[in-house]
């Protein structure tokens, strides 16, 4: 038996800077990991299957599974004829803008790798993963980093300072897809991308918190005015910056003075009943 851990991601910036001929947006995205993380057991069998095992009735066990489809991808690629049960302990909330399934699928392509002592390199599996989604090869590295094309190009960054994070999810469930696609890129207010870097090459906490951006966040507030009043009502408990996180409905709020945190914590769990308050990973 073997275990891994998959952490959720928040964006701090995503900018869309165009919609490619194959109907993705071309972007560029400042994501890090955060302390809120899913736990995969993987287990050898003898029968040839994957098998999935959760304890959260609202996501898939069948091939609709991220983590399943990982399993699959590289069972046919390395001609694998083990099978394997993966077990999904959730923390991270589903479809939430948190690439929980993403995470799922990474820590799935990273646990097998050593169950079945592939010895493949990590960019070989995010290259794996990208063919499952955009996200994975992100969560493959964990950390801090720039993606760009779909979200797939990677390139390491320094971790942020260290802070609070709050994160709290209305109830209701967003499709990306829907998201992406209502957006009018010609209307965009873009985030500055270059000065985030330079804020957590500097490990400077305001500069990081003033170039919080997300062009897709009006688009979700558009659809749904929850994200728009838990946004105000996480700025008005004291959070120093408040932004949605991907595609949403999650909105997370940096605090860097950890006395205001459960005065924050406990005023939105008061309406909202996903709340977190974890710490930055980034590394
Ligand atoms: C919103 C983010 O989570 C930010 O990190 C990602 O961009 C989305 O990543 P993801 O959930 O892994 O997305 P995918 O499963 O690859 O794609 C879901 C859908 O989102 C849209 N999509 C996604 C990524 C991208 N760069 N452009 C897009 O237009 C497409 O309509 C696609 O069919
Ligand atoms: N292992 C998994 N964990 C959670 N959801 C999964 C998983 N595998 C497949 N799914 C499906 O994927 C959908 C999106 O879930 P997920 O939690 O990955 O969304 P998300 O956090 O919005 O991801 P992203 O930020 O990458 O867009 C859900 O509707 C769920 O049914």
């Amino acid at each position: 038996m073997l275990y891994e851990k998959a952490p959720a991601k928040i964006n701090l910036t995503l900018d869309v800077l165009h919609k490619r001929s194959d109907g993705f947006h071309e972007v560029e995205m400042v994501m890090t990991t955060v302390d809120l993380a899913d736990r995969i057991w993987l287990r050898s069998t003898n029968d040839g299957k994957i098998t999935i095992k959760t304890s959260d009735h609202f996501i898939p066990t069948d091939q609709r599974n991220l983590a399943y489809q990982a399993a699959k991808l590289l069972m046919h690629k390395y001609g694998v004829t083990d099978g394997v049960e993966i077990t999904i302990e959730k923390s991270i909330p589903v479809a939430a803008g948190l690439a929980g399934g993403s995470s799922d699928a990474a820590a799935t392509l990273r646990g097998l790798n050593r169950l079945w002592t592939l010895g493949l390199p990590m960019e070989e599996l995010a290259e794996l993963g990208a063919k499952i989604g955009s996200d994975i090869p992100f969560c493959v590295y964990g950390g801090t980093a720039l993606a760009t094309g779909r979200g797939e190009k990677i390139q390491k960054l320094a971790p942020p300072p260290n802070c609070w994070v709050i994160l709290a999810k209305p109830a209701i469930s967003v499709s990306t897809g829907s998201i992406y696609g209502n957006l009018k890129i010609e209307q965009c207010t873009h985030p500055n991308n270059k000065a985030m870097i330079e804020a957590l090459e500097s490990k400077d906490y305001v500069r990081m918190c003033h170039n919080l951006g997300n062009v897709l966040e009006p688009v979700t507030m558009a659809l749904y005015p929850e994200v728009v009043v838990l946004k105000e009502q996480m700025q008005k408990f004291g959070a120093d910056s408040v932004l949605m996180s991907g595609s949403g409905p999650t909105v997370f709020g940096l605090v860097e003075n950890e006395a205001r945190v459960p005065r924050i914590y406990n005023g939105l769990k008061g309406f909202c009943r996903e709340v977190y308050a974890i710490r930055m990973m980034g590394e």
